[in-house]
């Protein structure tokens, strides 16, 4: 099956200063990261807040500017492309459509403006596509006169959607798109997203602390830890036979599905991940339950099983 989007040896490095005195210390947030997802699927990527999801996510995006490494979608480099061009092939879905959605504007602007942005569209086009596209996530036409205020959590996540489908892109990179809702109104956004990516043959990046979410939407699933994909494999073959120890050790657990609340105790202890102070040999020996010497100094090498399996263990 042809790469939607091949991501190569993408890193991305913060320089922080942590006082006046202090020297500067590195942050390496996502560590050569290394995938491609097949066009029409759905890449769920798990880890502990702090892992590094979100970077990867706003890399890709064009966001921040990556350390190095490549992004390509549809074989085109995006990083060489212009922000229009960009945005006509990758649109993000973010946790908080309150935040996301301008207060001041009605919904049929704030779903417009990435059509106006483009400068190519008519007025009469724009109309167009942003009445299908809401009615697509279905919200009605009254809804788009609404302000982001008088709507529900759930159709202002509808509304966030349709904003970024209105563009008609190849990739939607949603990061943890349903945490910030009601339990009652996730499967209903989940569901419209899986039907969205039916019908329009699109590809989602999935990210989400959520593994029951995760493990429903996604086709395949990569592991994150200190910047880097552990393991990934096919959803069923993850959940069911995890090789790695950190993915087991979060199988076992339930994340907490808030971000920022903090790493939570997922019974590895209190050696927590570090990404400005990443430990030598493998990055989790500090935490590993089933650790031998040879992981203290050695760094596995990713491990490939076809067809996209990959695990990074020495144990494995
Ligand atoms: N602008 C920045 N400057 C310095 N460090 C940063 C910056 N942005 C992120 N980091 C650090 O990079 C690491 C990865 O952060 P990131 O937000 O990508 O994690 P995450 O897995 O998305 O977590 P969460 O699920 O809590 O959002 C963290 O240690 C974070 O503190």
């Amino acid at each position: 099956m042809t790469a939607a989007i091949e991501v190569e040896n993408l890193r991305c490095e913060f320089r922080v200063h942590t006082g006046l005195m202090s020297a500067e210390k590195r942050v390496v947030a996502v560590d050569d990261v290394t995938f491609s997802v097949p066009a029409g699927s759905v890449l769920g990527i798990v880890g502990e807040s702090g892992c590094g999801k979100s970077t990867l996510a706003r890399l890709i995006l064009g966001l921040l500017k990556p350390t190095g490494g490549s992004v390509l979608v549809d074989g085109k480099r995006l990083f060489d492309l212009d922000r229009k061009a960009r945005a006509r092939l990758i649109q993000p879905v973010f946790q908080d459509p309150f935040a996301s959605l301008n207060p001041r504007r009605r919904i049929k602007d704030i779903v417009a403006l990435p059509l106006t942005a483009q400068g190519t569209f008519s007025r009469a086009e724009v109309e167009r596509r942003v009445g299908g596209i809401l009615e697509r996530v279905g919200l009605s036409a009254a809804m788009g006169e609404r302000m982001p205020a008088q709507l529900s959590g759930g159709q202002r996540q509808r509304a966030a959607i349709a904003r970024a489908l209105v563009l008609e892109p190849r990739i939607v990179i949603c990061d943890e798109p349903t945490s910030a809702l009601d339990v009652s109104v996730q499967a209903q956004i989940l569901n419209l997203l899986a039907e969205l990516r039916r019908d329009l043959g699109l590809t989602y990046l999935f990210i989400s602390h959520n593994l029951a979410v995760v493990e429903h939407v996604a086709s395949e699933v990569a592991v994150m830890y200190l910047g880097r994909f552990v393991e990934r494999n096919e959803t069923d073959a993850l959940f069911r036979s995890p090789r790695h120890p950190y993915t087991k050790a979060l199988l076992e657990s339930v994340l907490t599905p808030e971000p920022g609340k903090g790493v939570p105790d997922i019974g590895l202890g209190d050696a927590m991940p570090d990404p400005s102070n990443i430990p030598p040999g493998c990055r989790f020996n500090p935490r590993c339950r089933i650790a031998v010497e040879r992981c203290r100094h050695e760094p596995p090498k990713p491990m490939v099983r076809a067809p996209q399996g990959m695990v990074e263990c020495h144990l494995a």
